[in-house]
């Protein structure tokens, strides 16, 4: 499927652009490494996104940017969470257009819902999922991937004691971010991923018929991945298969943009929807990028990457 001979027509305008950036995970502490020992760079990554913010002004048409989550990393001292998130949230205030902010398990750690959603500008202080469309033929719809979810809640909120629940059915292992034992998809049952809950999978649902009946084209985003061939199944999202069984009753639904998982990846799934999961910004050595903007077309969306993000083409497959 897509263009013969792979080409993709050249020269034609976008209908519009928008940046990307994730996993920014900025702290003020000295570089380190992740459990598996990939270099973290703490310090830098406020850097890579201060690049990013400069790079979409000096473009002058990217309509508005998706930040897809986790922008103050866990080893924060928490005396210095509010501090960390705040000056991030002033970068992407930078930018000289909207910023839509997905919720990460490292926003989790450092301060709860009821500080992160109005410090980030979400459009409601009372959830973390909502749409927008930038034009009337498109939607974008962003998923709170840590609806039902063991961090971020208070820990007597039904949402904490469902994941807890969850987890325990689950997941065998004492640290319950440890995937020891677990074969296969189950791998992704841990702590430090999450699941979304019954009343947004209704939303979802609802959203994607208004686009259908509307006849928009829809990308979904989330900052835990929601499809297996394009992340290690220890960032899969809990429950990736009921949302999955939801997108694919209608045809709206184009790509879906994740995050979470660092090293980043693309799939195109059983009914030819693209899955691009992004670089993550604090994964690159001093002096290197990961960000990027998305071109966006009536047939496909077009990554065009900085450095350590790869530029993808995503040709609609329906
Ligand atoms: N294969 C793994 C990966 C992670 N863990 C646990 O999760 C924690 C967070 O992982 P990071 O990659 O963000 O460092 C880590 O401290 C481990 O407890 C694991 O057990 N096995
Ligand atoms: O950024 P972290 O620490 O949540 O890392 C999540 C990884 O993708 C786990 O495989």
């Amino acid at each position: 499927m897509g263009y013969p001979n792979g080409l993709v027509p050249q020269g034609k305008q976008p209908l519009f652009s928008f940046g990307v950036i994730t996993d920014v995970q900025y702290a003020d502490i000295p570089d380190g490494r992740s459990f598996l020992g990939v270099p973290r760079y703490y310090r830098n990554s406020i850097l890579v996104l201060q690049k990013a913010v400069q790079s979409w002004n000096n473009h002058q048409n990217i309509s508005f940017s998706l930040n897809l989550g986790d922008i103050v990393d866990g080893y924060c001292p928490k005396d210095q969470s509010l501090d960390a998130v705040k000056k991030v949230a002033k970068e992407f205030g930078n930018f000289n257009g909207r910023v839509y902010h997905m919720i990460g398990n490292h926003c989790l750690y450092n301060l709860p819902r009821s500080e992160l959603l109005p410090l980030m500008s979400f459009p409601s202080v009372d959830r973390a999922y909502f749409d927008f469309s930038p034009i009337p033929e498109y939607r974008f719809i962003v998923l709170d991937g840590y609806d039902v979810s063991a961090i971020g809640w208070p820990h007597d909120h039904p949402h904490t004691i469902e994941a807890l629940n969850f987890l325990n059915e689950k997941n065998p292992n004492l640290d319950k971010n440890s995937p020891n034992g677990l074969v296969g998809l189950e791998r992704r049952f841990l702590k430090f991923n999450g699941g979304i809950g019954k009343e947004q999978l209704i939303w979802l649902d609802k959203t994607l018929q208004d686009a259908t009946k509307t006849n928009q084209k829809v990308v979904v985003s989330c900052h835990i991945p929601l499809d297996p061939g394009a992340t290690s199944k220890e960032s899969l999202l809990w429950n990736y298969d009921e949302v999955m069984d939801v997108i694919h009753r209608y045809d709206c639904v184009k790509v879906c943009l994740g995050g979470h998982d660092h090293k980043g990846g693309h799939s195109i799934d059983s009914c030819g929807v693209h899955h691009r999961v992004l670089e993550a910004a604090l994964e690159c050595p001093p002096g290197t990028d990961a960000f990027g903007y998305i071109d966006v077309y009536e047939d496909r969306l077009s990554l065009i990457g900085t450095d350590r993000m790869a530029s993808s083409e995503l040709v609609f497959n329906h």
